[in-house]
């Protein structure tokens, strides 16, 4: 991909923002699923002046003609959405359930390669520097939950030889035909929630955490890598940017995530902050 296509994106997507919002006072978008998005100029030095660029020589075909196709069409109901207070894809979609998922990537085939694509290229870029976080060496197996292509868990082996990775996915994704909210997960010392838990809300959560909870005995550990926010919720800006494009989930900050993930019995171990697009947080079952 050519950094001038990168530099296009980076500088024409907040600018657009900008000028069909008209605001002057930004915290408004506070109502739009509970996200500040004071930082849009932000973001565009974060993305022109940092890492971002010099990560280019990675393939990001498939993530441009996501953003293109999918992300950018729901810019188009921003205004309405931080009027009403709801969330764009609920707005382009009409409901606000975990089907918005399936309906939205999963139901034309074309968009569903395009968007296991996108993933595909983000966990590519983001996935040596997540798998060699922290030390794994004491497990054995470990399941992505919600792998997708399993480019994630390609680099979580080739990292740790020893380890061997489950990905669990929908059955539009892998044949296993497995559901995270409503099938129990394989048997793992390691559960991988990579890019899963901004997706949904807390209730919904819920209802994952305690499955894998149950499936852990003491010494499995769990991995978590996401964009964590600071704790005056205010960058990376390009979490919040991304937050408003999103299905029912949110954008949480690592105490967000830390409370979370403590009620169902988590205790963080380690939290590392990788230079690369997203973060990462070791856990133990106690
Ligand atoms: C944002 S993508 C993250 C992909 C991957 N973890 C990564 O970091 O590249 C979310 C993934 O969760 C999967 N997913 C969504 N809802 C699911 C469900 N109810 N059960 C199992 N997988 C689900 C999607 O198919 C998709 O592959």
């Amino acid at each position: 991909v050519n950094k001038s296509i990168i530099c296009t994106l980076a500088f024409h997507l907040p600018c657009r923002i900008w000028s069909m919002m008209r605001l002057t006072d930004l915290s408004v978008l506070d109502r739009a699923g509970g996200y500040g998005i004071q930082a849009l100029g932000g973001m565009l030095a974060e993305y022109v002046s940092g890492d971002f660029l010099n990560m280019t020589a990675q393939r990001l075909h498939g993530y441009i003609l996501h953003c293109n196709d999918m992300v950018w069409p729901l810019f188009s109901h921003l205004e309405n959405a931080v009027r009403e207070g709801t969330s764009q894809h609920e707005r382009a979609f009409g409901k606000k359930n975990e089907d918005v998922f399936q309906d939205a990537y999963y139901s034309k085939d074309e968009v569903k390669i395009r968007f296991m694509d996108a993933m595909h290229s983000i966990a590519r870029l983001t996935g040596k520097d997540v798998a060699t976080a922290f030390d794994l060496s004491p497990y054995k197996t470990a399941c992505d939950i919600g792998g997708c292509t399993g480019a994630m868990a390609y680099e979580f082996t080739k990292a740790h030889p020893g380890l061997s990775v489950i990905v669990f996915d929908l059955p539009q994704v892998i044949e296993m035909r497995r559901d995270f909210f409503k099938d129990d997960q394989p048997k793992a010392d390691l559960y991988i929630l990579a890019r899963i838990l901004h997706d949904w809300s807390d209730e919904k959560l819920h209802v994952l955490l305690s499955k894998l909870s149950k499936m852990s005995t003491p010494g499995c550990g769990l991995l978590v890598s996401e964009i964590f926010l600071d704790e005056e919720r205010k960058r990376p800006s390009r979490a919040l940017l991304q937050a408003l494009s999103m299905t029912e989930g949110k954008q949480r900050s690592t105490t967000e995530y830390r409370d979370l993930l403590e009620k169902h019995g988590f205790t963080p171990k380690h939290i590392k902050h990788t230079d690369n697009l997203l973060d990462a947080i070791k856990l133990l079952i106690s």
